[in-house]
């Protein structure tokens, strides 16, 4: 499992599942085998500088398939309460059954030095020449320091809850429904499901374990597995104010895999709208296509920078690929696979797109800009760049949360934007900022020449 994750670069929360069903473990051995394996991708950083230590060279000069087993045993000595002659034993015969025999010995020697200390030891080790703060505080929740350091800029004047958005991105995230609108309610969803209601949107019940798949009414189409910070977004982009009357033409700009769709599609039924979804990715707007079959969407695989579209929607939404670095609670191993050179490349692609949006949307029409992301270039500079044009108005996103009946109000900063945060409301950490395109003036500026 964490040698496909590593060489496929697949996404542990798509892959173990399925493994698990392949292996037939029961549900004791299914949960220790998915704590073991989110946990030791989700520490990996931190794992690799303690076994670098222990083991005297980088973790880059190991054999891959023996550093897995090494990082797994180490996650087990320092952060479950498995006994650590169980922990190593296993380890080396893991070792052996995986015809890495010769490197059992390593393998042994490395995690009884790991085994020497706890992991407060190991931290306090790392932590010895350290002095910065944030630096001190990501080596001891295994962020990356320039991860932590983009959340404490975010937060900015609130910096001081730092530990807790690092301590609520290592906790394991709730399961999120989504109630279709129309289709059932929130409180009905909880009583069938045995979940509680949300508190960040009309629509979400949480349900605190279990397989959201095997649910009839997620079978039956009446809801599905969302965020609420997500729902939150689709639904202020469907209810932010526009000048002139609603004229129906609501556009996706970036709709793969499809969950905001299908929470815009079913808004849109009630509300006598339709949807275009636009999406890049052949596959994902395939998904799109499957999960929004029953509403009034249309999908088009096309480039949303130029979707050859005709101008003048009413709404739209634009949900932009971005770092992820809100959510990174429910993908373990992104955070050591992202880095901060990724994040130019995805502001150009934003703002082109967001250039997209604004060129598509008719004079009084809003864009929703969101992002799964608190990082600032990709949040707040992004918004205060398209501000400086002058066919741009911002709404204040607080009044529109404000507006939805059982939407959250708290935390929700000094506006006009909205930064969601798993610490604060239980969500990813959801951007979300409403542009209304103002009917620039006509006249031509004159030229004295
Ligand atoms: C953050 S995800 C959108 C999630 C989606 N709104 C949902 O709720 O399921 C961003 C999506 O944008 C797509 N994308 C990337 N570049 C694009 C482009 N130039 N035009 C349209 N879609 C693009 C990605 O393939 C990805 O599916």
């Amino acid at each position: 499992m964490m040698t496909a994750v590593r060489e496929r670069a697949a996404y542990a929360n798509l892959l173990l599942p399925s493994e698990l069903r392949k292996a037939r473990l029961d549900t004791r051995d299914a949960a220790l085998a998915t704590e073991l394996t989110y946990g030791t991708l989700r520490t990996q950083g931190l794992l690799d500088r303690i076994i670098a230590e222990a083991a005297g060279r980088p973790v880059e000069e190991i054999d891959p398939p023996v550093l897995d087993l090494v990082r797994l045993g180490a996650y087990q000595l320092l952060f479950t309460r498995i006994g650590a002659h169980a922990a190593v034993d296993t380890s080396v015969e893991a070792a052996r059954t995986q015809g890495l025999g010769r490197a059992g010995a390593f393998v042994n020697a490395v995690l009884r030095k790991v085994s020497a200390q706890d992991l407060d030891g190991w931290v306090a080790v790392l932590r010895k020449d350290v002095t910065d703060p944030v630096a001190r505080l990501a080596v001891g929740t295994a962020h990356p320091e320039w991860i932590a350091r983009a959340f404490a800029e975010s937060l900015g004047a609130d910096a001081a809850e730092l530990p807790e958005l690092l301590a609520a991105d290592d906790a394991r995230p709730k399961v999120h429904l989504a109630a279709l609108p129309g289709a059932i309610s929130a409180e009905e969803l909880a009583l069938v499901t045995g979940g509680t209601e949300g508190v960040v949107s009309p629509y979400a019940v949480h349900l605190d374990s279990g397989d959201p798949g095997t649910l009839e009414a997620v079978r039956d189409r009446l809801a599905t597995v969302q965020d609420e910070g997500s729902q939150v977004v689709a639904i202020a982009a469907s209810r932010a104010p526009l000048v002139g009357e609603d004229g129906g033409r609501w556009l996706d700009l970036c709709a793969g895999p499809g969950g905001k769709a299908v929470m815009l599609g079913a808004l849109a039924e009630i509300e006598g709208a339709t949807v275009t979804g636009v999406e890049v990715s052949e596959h994902r707007a395939d998904l799109v296509r499957e999960a929004t079959r029953d509403l009034p969407v249309t999908v088009l695989t096309a480039d949303g920078r130029d979707p050859g579209l005709e101008p003048g929607f009413d709404r739209v939404l634009l949900d932009a690929p971005c770092s992820g670095l809100g959510a990174l609670r429910r993908r373990p191993e992104a955070r050591w696979r992202k880095t901060a050179a990724d994040i130019p490349g995805l502001v150009v692609l934003q703002r082109e797109l967001l250039e997209s949006a604004l060129r598509l949307v008719r004079p009084g029409g809003v864009v929703l800009y969101a992002t799964c992301s608190p990082h600032l270039s990709e949040t707040v500079s992004m918004i205060r760049e398209a501000n400086r044009r002058d066919d741009v108005e911002l709404l204040d996103v607080r009044e529109i949360l404000e507006g939805i009946d059982g939407a959250a109000t708290e935390g929700l900063g000094d506006g006009p934007w909205v930064q969601l945060w798993p610490h604060r409301h239980g969500t990813d950490a959801m951007f979300m900022a409403g542009l209304r395109r103002v009917a620039s003036d006509p006249t031509p500026p004159t030229r004295e020449d």
